[in-house]
């Protein structure tokens, strides 16, 4: 087999703008030492350029963007600036300290933005890219000129202002899908036209940058790119402007997965993307979506029984991609209402647990039971359930069902039916409160002496739906006998518990009496 080599013509530079567009949705804005932070991340993890502000926006743009300059190692710091000489002279200043520094100028070209929102017409705005663009070129040889609102653009007058812009010494352009309009077939079909039409396009990069108001931001860009762009503009989890801008990690990672069909490669450590996402999200304080292609927390997690089943036996089954290669630890098999067999019992074995098949098949029955009405199953709770297994199977006295009437008006009155050495038996007890009902319950089905010594009640787990564990010790003969019981009830954890400690009581007497003998003694 022979390796490919890839060309420099299929190489595309990703520029991450998370800094800049990322941080112009509300509430996103970050800190400079936040900013710092992700520059330093988004420069060591490849990113080829950074557009780390919009200096004449505030000072503290200025600041972030002249900081990064000065620290940033390989990655060109670029910065926006309007078309205007005070926008694009500032910019120069805070890029300066920059081993390579980029200006990005843009102006709207679509007739909607040239009309309502800058109130010139066509030729005021091709005259304006000209002298944007030059008076740019004065500062840099790295310039990227972008036609704002670019797909919604007359064709003829995009193509000249893009001519234009080139011959003005534009490096790059970038034709935006501003509003998120355009569609994958369109886009491409854009990109592959402004660059047969117009007779410089080959002086510059072509550059997309698309926004995801219609959900297509990520496969317009790689249409772009298709159609002969070199550069995709991105955010790390896609936060942009509205619904946000092409997500790096997608992007990079749909190149890399699927090269078969996208033939492109960049120079991102994609072990990086987990870590790069976890930063911008604290930065930010924008939670990421748990369905998130590629950073997403259920990204890699699987917790349907024929899903886990199949991962277990392949990988390859259920995943596109290694979880290493985003930079996760592995793949996670989540316990729930959907595992089946093979997942609990490979669960089981991680836990150290070895359980014979009946007791395994009552495990995985009250584990089914458990995740009918709990929302997350955490190993503690596993734990607790074949702990109560393995102690329960050879007990003389099981609970086979309570019900519990408690509120403001008392007495609380219990009602259990156990199985006594095979014999079922039904009471009812009231009590001072529903615990002292349950147990004057078991007092009354089983008769003895033992006297209660502690009642302890924990939560296993956080949150409202977490199993109970109940601790009872029982004085007995002089001993105590201590036992345990969980479960999401809090008064069936208590009957469990008290009933445990009764049948250790049992067990220690049953080869000499029968049970109810034993108990009353
Ligand atoms: C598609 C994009 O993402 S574009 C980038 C959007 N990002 C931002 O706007 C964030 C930073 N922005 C800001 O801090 C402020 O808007 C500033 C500092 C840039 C300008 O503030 P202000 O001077 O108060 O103007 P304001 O924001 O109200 O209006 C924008 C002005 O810029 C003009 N303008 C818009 N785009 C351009 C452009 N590319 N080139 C020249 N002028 C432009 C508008 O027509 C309007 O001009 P007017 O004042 O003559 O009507
Ligand atoms: C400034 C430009 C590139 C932009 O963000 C857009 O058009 O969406
Ligand atoms: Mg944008």
């Amino acid at each position: 087999m022979t390796a490919t080599i890839p060309s420099d013509k299929d190489r595309v530079i990703i520029f991450d703008t998370t800094l800049r567009d990322g941080e112009q949705c509300p509430g996103a804005t970050m800190t400079f030492e936040e900013k710092l932070e992700v520059a330093s991340l988004l420069d060591a993890m490849g990113v080829d350029v950074i557009e780390a502000g919009f200096p004449i926006a505030s000072d503290g743009d200025f600041a972030a963007v002249h900081e990064i300059a000065k620290r940033a190692k390989n990655a060109v710091i670029c910065g926006l600036s309007r078309a205007g000489a005070k926008d694009i002279d500032r910019c120069a200043e805070a890029i300066r300290p920059a081993k390579q520094g980029r200006i990005h100028t843009f102006l709207s070209t679509s007739p909607v933005h040239m009309k309502y929102k800058l109130q010139m017409d066509a030729e005021q705005v091709y005259q304006l890219v000209i002298s944007a663009v030059t008076r740019a070129r004065n500062h840099t040889d790295n310039v990227e000129w972008s036609s704002e609102d670019g797909t919604r653009t007359e064709f003829d007058f995009l193509c000249k202002c893009v001519e234009a812009a080139i011959k003005a010494g534009a490096t790059t352009i970038n034709i935006p899908d501003t509003v998120g309009y355009s569609v994958p077939e369109e886009y491409y079909d854009l990109f592959k036209r402004v660059r047969e039409n117009v007779p410089n396009s080959d002086k510059a990069v072509f550059s997309v940058h698309c926004h995801d108001d219609l959900g297509m931001a990520v496969a317009n860009s790689l249409a772009g790119i298709r159609g002969g762009a070199r550069q995709i503009e991105c955010t790390v989890n896609g936060i942009g402007e509205r619904a946000g801008n092409t997500a790096l990690e997608e992007v990079v990672m749909a190149m890399r997965v699927r090269n078969d069909k996208l033939p492109f490669w960049n120079k991102i450590d994609t072990t990086m993307l987990t870590r790069a996402s976890k930063v911008v999200s604290a930065a930010t304080s924008f939670p990421v979506q748990y369905n998130k292609a590629i950073v997403g927390r259920n990204a890699f997690a699987h917790e349907s029984g024929i899903h886990q089943d199949g991962m277990l036996k392949n990988a390859e089954t259920y995943e596109i991609m290694r979880p290493e290669s985003v930079g996760v630890k592995q793949t996670s098999l989540v316990m729930g209402k959907h595992s089946g067999r093979h997942a609990f019992v490979h669960k089981l074995e991680e836990m150290g647990y070895k359980l014979g098949q009946n007791q395994l098949e009552d495990a995985f029955v009250r584990f089914k039971a458990l995740a009918d009405r709990k929302k997350e199953i955490y190993d503690e709770d596993i734990e607790a359930l074949v702990d109560q297994e393995i102690a329960q199977s050879h007990d003389r006295i099981k609970l086979l069902s309570l019900t519990v009437i408690a509120g403001t008006h008392g007495p609380q009155r219990a009602t259990m039916k156990l199985d006594v050495e095979g014999q079922t038996k039904i009471e009812e007890a009231e009590g001072n409160g529903p615990v002292d009902a349950v147990f004057n319950c078991i007092k009354a089905l089983v008769p003895h002496v033992a006297k209660l010594e502690l009642y302890q009640v924990h939560a296993v787990t956080q949150g409202t739906d977490a199993q109970a564990e109940v601790s009872v010790r029982l004085a007995h003969e002089g001993r105590s006998m201590t036992a345990r019981a969980a479960d999401p009830d809090t008064l069936v954890a208590s009957a469990k518990a008290y009933l445990s400690a009764l049948n250790k009581i049992v067990m220690k007497r049953e080869r000499d009496l029968p049970v109810a003998e034993a108990a009353a003694s």
